[in-house]
């Protein structure tokens, strides 16, 4: 067979696949429109002169993905897989994987089954950040107080709800349709339909009354991808009006007077904020005895000082809501019968005009049929991986060439957690090994102002270090924003910040903080956790003033720690010219 023959059959193209002269560039439009024409010529010129290839794009990542694609497809020539890797579900995991992937030089393709994005970008992150930062300028603008102490008055001040609606969902399409733009780009098979193994290399993929979609693909790897929707506890029915659940809350199609919200995590919180801004009366409905379980005890405190009690809010904690009956919007209110936690007793029951559940996440693994490689998935949906994202068989042994991340191995629920597993099992996948320390993962709750932290709680470190015999060596230093000059020029002093670390050897373990920007002030603490910075060498970093990053260096410096030995001092990092 001619090289252009055996190039052919390896790619499964049914065009011809042509050797191109020397020296051809590759242009931007063929890459962004006619990616497999792309492809094609690309095989060709490396048959041709693999040094002779050269790519029309500057120093960006479809450059680099092109240079990758030529290596993979001429590796390939041998292989009987359509892909070096097919992703199942395109939310944010999927994407991040895909981008690495390409750029290690795989030809990947992505099945999606709904909508590129997934929960992050169509009903997660995205959307709400939007409804935060909408009505968090409301709320702003509304606090006359406030503005009156640095000398601002402002009439009186109005929003409409359908524009916040608008800019919510605008944002959306917008980051989807990058998002889709980005995988394209570079080259990536975007394969319409939900997608089921049917063997260790195989994947169905179709919608349900669609004959015009679907097919079958093979790849030497596969990677799940499938996230999550939300989990409705039992005797709450969903009618998506007067009771509803982030998907629906995030539409904002109204703005209830009274709205109880069943949960007090990351999404009652959030919402909590947005509602209270935008007029409506709060009622947290909370499981455990304490509202914000999840989050660290002090951190809870402050938050119930700032988020909740200035604010027309009000709470049962230690209930469970059992059973919801919806109502009919400005006729019949919604019924919520509370239930004690510990005794079960039914306690009480509340009339209010809407309710929100956000009582968790739920996998999405419907219909993977993991029986095709002798897994399933754990009692709660979950997909059972390794820490290197390697799925795990009914006896715990390692399913070769099946990875899974994301919300759908229930590791990390977060949006950067899921791209950091696709990454890492990307490097697994190129046999570079390697585990992403979730440790190091920060987290963010985006109310005014943000929450954040890196790294167990504070309990939560005291419990580990007593298993472990080193309670004795624990310290604890906590900072204020109250002294932070660029928080007392916002006059947004309200806030603090707290470091866990060993004092014998300076490992930082933990960092909280709730105040101003803190959902961007955490990566200065969480990068030194992924890095293993210590306390004596995190101290000596400099930062600007004022600057809110200061409220860390306070933090670090105040650290004390018995072994003073500075790790990571680099002699030659003096002699480096600074910027006048
Ligand atoms: C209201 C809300 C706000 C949030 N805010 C934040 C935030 O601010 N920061 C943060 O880090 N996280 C946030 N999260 C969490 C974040 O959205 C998730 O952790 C993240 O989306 C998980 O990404 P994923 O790729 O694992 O799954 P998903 O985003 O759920 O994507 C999975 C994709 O797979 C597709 N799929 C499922 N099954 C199949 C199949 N069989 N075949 C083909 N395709 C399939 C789905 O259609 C979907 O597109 C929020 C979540 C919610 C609900
Ligand atoms: N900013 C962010 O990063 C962000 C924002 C929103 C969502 N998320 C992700 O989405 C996921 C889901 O968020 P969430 O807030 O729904 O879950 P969550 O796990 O954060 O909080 C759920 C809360 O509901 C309580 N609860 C559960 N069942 C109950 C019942 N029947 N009655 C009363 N209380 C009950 C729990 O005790 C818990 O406090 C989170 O895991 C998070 O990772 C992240």
């Amino acid at each position: 067979m001619a090289v252009t023959g055996v190039l052919q059959s390896a790619l499964g193209c049914s065009t011809p696949v042509q050797a191109q002269p020397a020296g051809r560039r590759c242009g931007v439009h063929q890459i962004h429109t006619f990616h497999g024409l792309h492809r094609h010529s690309v095989v060709g010129q490396q048959v041709v002169s693999l040094s002779s290839f050269k790519c029309g794009l500057q120093r960006c990542r479809a450059q680099r993905a092109c240079r990758a694609r030529a290596v993979s497809t001429f590796a390939q020539a041998g292989t009987k897989y359509d892909y070096d890797l097919v992703i199942i579900g395109c939310g944010v995991g999927g994407h991040g994987a895909a981008l690495h992937a390409v750029e290690c030089g795989l030809k990947v393709a992505i099945v999606e089954g709904h909508d590129i994005g997934g929960t992050c970008v169509n009903r997660g992150c995205v959307p709400s950040k939007a409804l935060l930062a909408a009505s968090g300028r409301v709320r702003e603008l509304k606090n006359a107080m406030h503005l009156k102490s640095m000398g601002i008055q402002v009439g009186s001040v109005s929003f409409e709800r359908q524009p916040i609606a608008d800019h919510a969902n605008q944002l959306a399409s917008t980051i989807a349709s990058n998002l889709k733009r980005s995988l394209e780009a570079i080259g990536v098979d975007i394969l319409i339909g939900a997608g089921k193994l049917t063997g260790p290399h195989t994947i169905k993929y179709s919608l349900p009354g669609r004959v015009d979609v679907g097919g079958t693909v093979t790849a030497k790897d596969i990677m799940i991808a499938t996230g999550s929707v939300p989990f409705v506890p039992p005797g709450i029915p969903i009618d998506g009006k007067t009771v509803f659940t982030s998907d629906h809350a995030l539409k904002l199609e109204w703005i209830p007077k009274w709205i109880a919200i069943i949960g007090s995590g990351y999404i009652g919180l959030e919402f909590s904020d947005v509602y209270t801004a935008l007029g409506s009366e709060v009622t947290f409905i909370e499981a455990m005895d304490n509202l914000m379980p999840g989050f660290d005890k002090e951190v809870a405190r402050i938050a119930q000082r700032v988020l909740i009690n200035p604010r027309p809010i009000d709470w049962h904690t230690g209930v469970l809501a059992t059973k919801v009956t919806p109502g009919v919007p400005g006729v019949k209110p919604v019924l919520i019968e509370l239930t004690d936690f510990k005794t079960k007793e039914v306690v009480d029951t509340l009339e209010v005009d809407a309710c929100l559940v956000a009582t968790g996440r739920a996998p999405y693994t419907h219909g993977l049929n993991l029986a095709a490689v002798d897994a399933e998935v754990d009692r709660r949906g979950f997909v059972p991986v390794n820490e290197k994202m390697q799925v795990l068989d009914k006896s715990g042994k390692v399913v070769p060439n099946l990875y899974c991340i994301g919300d759908a191995n229930g590791k990390y629920m977060l949006a950067h957690a899921a791209s950091a597993q696709g990454i890492s099992a990307v490097e697994n996948i190129c046999g570079r090994s390697h585990v992403l320390n979730h440790a190091s993962v920060p987290a963010a709750c985006f109310t005014h102002p943000e929450v954040s932290f890196v790294g167990p709680t504070e309990e939560q470190a005291r419990e580990t270090a007593q298993k472990e015999g080193w309670a004795d060596k624990l310290a604890v230093v906590k900072t204020s924003f109250k002294a932070n000059s660029k928080a007392l020029a916002e006059k947004e002093g309200e806030g603090m910040a707290k470091m866990i670390y060993r004092k014998d050897t300076g490992e930082i373990i933990g960092v909280h903080i709730i105040g101003l920007h803190a959902a961007d002030l955490i990566h200065e603490a969480s990068n030194a956790v992924a890095t293993r910075q210590t306390v004596q060498d995190i101290k000596f970093n400099v930062h600007a003033h004022p600057t809110l990053s200061e409220v860390l260096d306070e933090l670090f410096k105040g650290a004390h720690v018995e072994k003073q030995t500075r790790a990571n001092i680099k002699p030659e990092a003096a002699k480096v010219p600074v910027a006048a």
